[in-house]
């Protein structure tokens, strides 16, 4: 009867949960070992390991799928069972599950070693990407140093990468057929569990692009002031080198260049952290501080010994910052190779907000462990890092003096500088898996892979390679996510509910009121604040255990992605944006080729 499968079931669970934390924390430990020490050894034993796992989870989703559990009558142990009845790319049989292993490990190793020569000093040719790279693309304000940086670092990582690729594409696909999918596209959007999500998406996108493009003119007009209407040209797309980031990601890093109010304090507080003597412990430590002022976890001991948060000496490692749940409970760390920068600062929030997650539903089974959707778990972090950056903040924590001046001017150098990072990510984050949805669903062929990636760039963000392209470039590679076959639509998620997020803990936290404008959205800082740490901590505790909708609900009230929080922030700026571009003349969008 159903009622006997169904505590028969139950039974199996709780056996099941206990043996694959088990196979869980001995996977990551292998991960750990290889990506924080990239060697062939590491990578065999790894692969090893990945193939005992996948034994064991066949052998649980058979187990699993036994079980006639779509009647069940408890919603709880029915959500259970169809998360876990799918099983990912364990399902291929173990000699295509090893290609499909080693065409990633060998992605992500060309990425995380790939090196290249100096533009100034053609002899050293020993520049990773981080830090040397990342460095040379937010600092030079050279034309031509840049295109060099740009085009050596897209011919070293993703130029290396096509035939891996392509192979990884077809292996992805048929996992994911096996799994009943049509493609890893629609295996990806099963965690968002939602009929509408693409198009909910693409609403989203079409609220924000107006703003996007308002941004977009005014940068390029200040770039063009700076390097000439030649190299910059103001009805075409940006060229892709000049934005301070290798992806033209985020913006931050020309501030400089483009700030409204030049000679007004900059929130880039780097100066003053160096000046300090801030160190990488000092901004962890820091950061779990601001955490636990609310009433949040702190992090175990196990965190500061096992965690890498400085890059390694002598060593290859996977640079790119990670958060780790060693499913036991107690070991959870963060790889970074951070530097003391104001940049790194928000990405160690970022990070923490990762280890929060884990910390809060760590008594949850393993089953749940997760992000609500794993937009929610790349939002946490940076929820709070909206209140950390606030000029109010940095006052506080004496980054900032405070006699810096708050007036009209200040705020709108503020909202530019956040817009540089939030605003212009969005199609950046867009293309990131529209390109691999038509990639996986057979719309885009591999002949047409570097074709089809310029396009999206060229009608999303409106930049344009600084250098000719072809089909023996593989641009998508030179990106970690694409590389490493990290999916990237939660970002998107990500930047949008962030500021749901952040909007809803700064009204409970009495720090923002819509009807008193002296108590603006973006200068809301709810450090110490035990109401909106209990807030966020009730929803973070759910974990994945109910549709994400209702985790929305928990923190705002609402029980949708909304972008209404993120323009009434930027609000001011769009304002001032508009009557800007409009008084310089400046024309907005772009001709394109396409
Ligand atoms: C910091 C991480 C690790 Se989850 C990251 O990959 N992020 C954070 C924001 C966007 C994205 C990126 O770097 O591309
Ligand atoms: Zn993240």
């Amino acid at each position: 009867t159903i009622v006997e499968d169904e505590a028969l079931a139950r039974e199996y669970l709780s056996a099941h949960n206990y043996k694959s934390s088990d196979m869980c924390y001995k996977t990551n430990v292998a991960e750990w070992k290889f990506a924080s020490d990239i060697t062939d050894e590491k990578e065999r034993l790894k692969l090893e390991q990945s193939l005992v796992a996948a034994r064991f989870e066949k052998e649980a989703w058979k187990n699993i799928t036994s079980f006639n559990w779509k009647p069940f009558t408890d919603p709880d142990l029915k959500r259970k069972f169809k998360l876990l009845s799918v099983l990912g790319p364990s399902a291929l049989p173990e000699d295509k599950l090893t290609q499909y292993r080693k065409t990633i490990d060998a992605m992500e190793k060309i990425y995380s070693t790939a090196k290249i020569c100096s533009f100034t000093n053609p002899g050293d040719c020993g520049m990773n990407l981080d830090p040397e790279i990342t460095e040379k693309m937010s600092k030079s304000r050279n034309f031509d140093e840049l295109k060099h940086v740009w085009q050596q670092w897209h011919e070293q990582s993703g130029g290396k990468m096509r035939d891996h690729y392509e192979k990884f594409v077809e292996l992805s696909n048929e996992a994911a057929r096996m799994n009943n999918f049509s493609d890893t596209g629609a295996y990806w959007l099963r965690n968002y569990e939602s009929d509408t999500f693409k198009e909910d998406i693409e609403g989203l996108w079409q609220t924000i692009k107006p703003f996007y493009l308002q941004l977009h003119a005014y940068v390029r007009a200040k770039l063009r002031a700076h390097y000439g209407e030649d190299k910059v040209p103001n009805n075409q797309p940006i060229p892709a080198h000049l934005l301070g980031n290798m992806w033209a990601q985020s913006w931050g890093n020309i501030d400089d260049l483009v700030t409204p109010y030049p000679g007004k304090t900059s929130i880039d507080v780097t100066p003053e952290m160096l000046k300090q003597g801030y160190t990488p412990k000092k901004m962890f430590e820091m950061s779990e501080e601001f955490f636990t002022s609310m009433g949040l976890l702190p992090t175990p001991p196990e965190f500061w010994s096992g965690s890498i948060i400085e890059k390694l000496v002598g060593k290859e490692m996977v640079c790119h910052a990670s958060a780790w749940d060693f499913c036991n409970g107690k070991d959870f760390r963060i790889k970074q190779c951070t530097k003391v920068t104001m940049e790194d600062f928000i990405v160690v929030h970022h990070e923490m907000g990762h280890i929060q997650y884990f910390l809060q539903y760590k008594n949850l089974p393993l089953v749940y462990r997760d992000g609500a959707n794993s937009g929610f778990h790349e939002a946490v972090g940076d929820s709070l890092a909206l209140s950390v950056q606030t000029t109010k903040h940095l006052k506080e924590i004496g980054l900032l003096d405070k006699s810096t001046p708050q007036d009209q001017e200040a705020t709108i150098n503020y909202l530019l500088a956040t817009a540089l990072e939030k605003i212009a990510f969005f199609p950046f984050a867009y293309i990131m898996d529209k390109w691999r949805w038509d990639v996986f669903d057979g719309s885009v062929k591999s002949t047409d892979y570097n074709g089809h990636w310029w396009k999206l760039r060229e009608k999303y963000q409106g930049i344009r390679s600084p250098v000719t392209r072809s089909e023996n470039d593989f641009d998508p590679g030179a990106k970690y996510h694409i590389a490493a076959n990290v999916e990237y639509i939660r970002y998107f998620v990500s930047f949008v509910i962030q500021f749901q997020f952040y909007k809803s803990l700064c009204m409970t936290a009495g720090q923002y009121d819509p009807h008193n404008p002296s108590q603006p959205l973006h200068e809301c800082d709810f450090y110490r604040n035990k109401e909106a740490g209990a807030k966020l901590g009730a929803m973070l505790t759910m974990g994945a255990s109910r549709p994400w909708p209702e985790a929305m609900r928990a923190v705002t009230g609402q029980d949708r992605m909304d972008a209404s929080a993120f323009r009434e922030y930027f609000k001011p700026l769009e304002v001032w944006l508009i009557a800007k571009n409009k008084e310089l003349g400046e024309p907005v969008g772009w001709d394109s080729d396409q």
